[in-house]
């Protein structure tokens, strides 16, 4: 078929909207129209060029939300109809990574998704004038149409309003599940969050629900403070002339972020900020950065003992992590995340559900709303004061 999408012919060249060949789902695929799909820092950074598996062309995207056109042969999950949420990282529940009950990761598809390709026949589904452009995590939601494998495919309820839940493709679980699934925080545990976009900011919710005591937001951008301000306004009460911006009476309320530094205001080191200011330092640590200087900190400034720090961002090929070693000799532990530790098939649609029921939010994180025409706004948006998720709507 022939539609419409956003291709990255280069790295940092501005994406240009195209007529594109979508082929037909071949056996185990699954062809989607995409009705909206949101802007994740980790497609800036593939197409900034620092990403060792970005390759152009492309169609980046991967925090969507569609319905199901056609299937191919085999499919028996989902059919044409269904309301889905594209996943990056998939769930075939067959392999040793699915069937180990220790991971979310799944290794079924992911050498194709890894270099752009659908499993198959290690070709593309898209084409312009006859070029092949590569797929991007396996999902490419920057177009009208796209073809992913089904093991990557949720099927959500179909009341679910897709301009909201298309968010639960990666950011908002990513943030949640890093708290519940990889850090375990329990009632009473004192939180550092450092990085408050999107997925910052639903560790810090995920942090309230599972009852932390305080949640300390580490940013150097003081408007991302202003924003969860106004997000939440009847919670936060901010004493801007001061080092530490204490919010009121956070606990009966309901986002998170207790107290915000910005580590520009002080000449200390971030890490030694934090320890002062909590005796010792934090029970846990989470990095949504993708800065593996912020890294380093993120984890000294975990308790003596016990600290666990939880990577979350992605750092550019090259980069490396270090600190002294004495570090974790004295019982503080390094953790990562993909996607929050979440069964992608399995679990996006429980959380759709959770928003439904108004466990967790979503709305609060879409600052912005734009069309695909307007994709290259989209992301200078996300550079700019004020914005956490731009949603895209797709057919206009
Ligand atoms: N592991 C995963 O599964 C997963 C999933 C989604 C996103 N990510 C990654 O998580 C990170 C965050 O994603 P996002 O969409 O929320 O990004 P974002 O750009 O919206 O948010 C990043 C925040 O970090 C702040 N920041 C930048 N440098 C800082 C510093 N030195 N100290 C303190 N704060 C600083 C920015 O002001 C911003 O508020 C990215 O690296 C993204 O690629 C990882
Ligand atoms: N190709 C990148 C990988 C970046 C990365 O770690 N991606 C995360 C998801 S970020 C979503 O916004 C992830 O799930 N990783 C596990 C996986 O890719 O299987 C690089 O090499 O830097
Ligand atoms: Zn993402
Ligand atoms: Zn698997």
């Amino acid at each position: 078929m022939a539609t419409q999408a956003a291709i990255a012919w280069e790295a940092n060249k501005p994406l240009s909207i195209e007529d594109v060949q979508v082929a037909p789902p071949q056996a185990g695929e699954v062809r989607i129209q995409i009705l909206f799909t949101a802007l994740c820092h980790t497609d800036a950074y593939t197409w900034s060029g620092k990403d060792p598996e970005g390759l152009f062309p492309c169609i980046l995207g991967h925090e969507a939300a569609g319905i199901v056109e056609s299937v191919g042969k085999g499919v028996t999950e989902v059919k044409p109809g269904d309301h889905v949420i594209p996943c990056y990282q998939a769930e075939c529940r067959e392999c040793k990574f699915c069937k180990s009950g220790k991971t979310n990761l799944c290794g079924k598809v992911r050498a194709a998704t890894g270099v752009g390709v659908m499993m198959t026949d290690r070709k593309s589904r898209f084409s312009v004038n006859g070029t092949p452009i590569y797929h991007f995590m396996g999902t490419s939601t920057f177009s009208q149409y796209t073809v992913v494998h089904d093991v990557s495919v949720a099927k959500i309820d179909l009341n679910a309003p897709l301009e909201k839940v298309c968010l639960l493709g990666c950011g908002v679980p990513t943030g949640l599940g890093a708290v519940w699934n990889t850090a375990k925080v329990e009632p009473g545990s004192i939180v550092a969050v450092f990085g408050l976009g999107t997925v910052g900011l639903a560790v810090a919710e995920g942090a309230k629900s599972a009852g932390a005591s305080r949640i300390i937001g580490v940013d150097i951008d003081s408007n991302k403070f202003d924003i969860v301000e106004r997000a939440f306004p009847s919670v936060f009460l901010l004493t801007s002339d001061k080092d530490v911006c204490l919010a009121d009476n956070v606990s009966a309320k309901n986002f998170g972020v207790t107290e915000f530094v910005n580590p520009k205001d002080h000449d200390k080191p971030i890490q030694q900020v934090i320890v002062d200011l909590t005796d010792g330092g934090v029970d846990y640590s989470f990095e949504c950065i993708g800065n593996v200087s912020v890294m380093r900190a993120a984890l000294e400034c975990c308790h003596k003992g016990w600290g666990t720090s939880v990577i979350v961002g992605v750092a550019a090929s090259g980069q490396e992590i270090s600190t002294r070693p004495f570090q974790l000799v004295t019982g503080r532990v390094w953790k990562g995340t993909a996607f929050g530790g979440f069964k992608s098939r399995s679990q996006v649609p429980w959380l759709v559900e959770k928003y439904m029921k108004k466990e967790i939010k979503v709305d609060e994180y879409i600052t912005h709303n734009l069309t695909l025409a307007e994709i290259n706004k989209a992301f200078d948006l996300m550079h700019e004061r004020g914005c956490l998720r731009c949603v895209l709507k797709m057919h206009t």
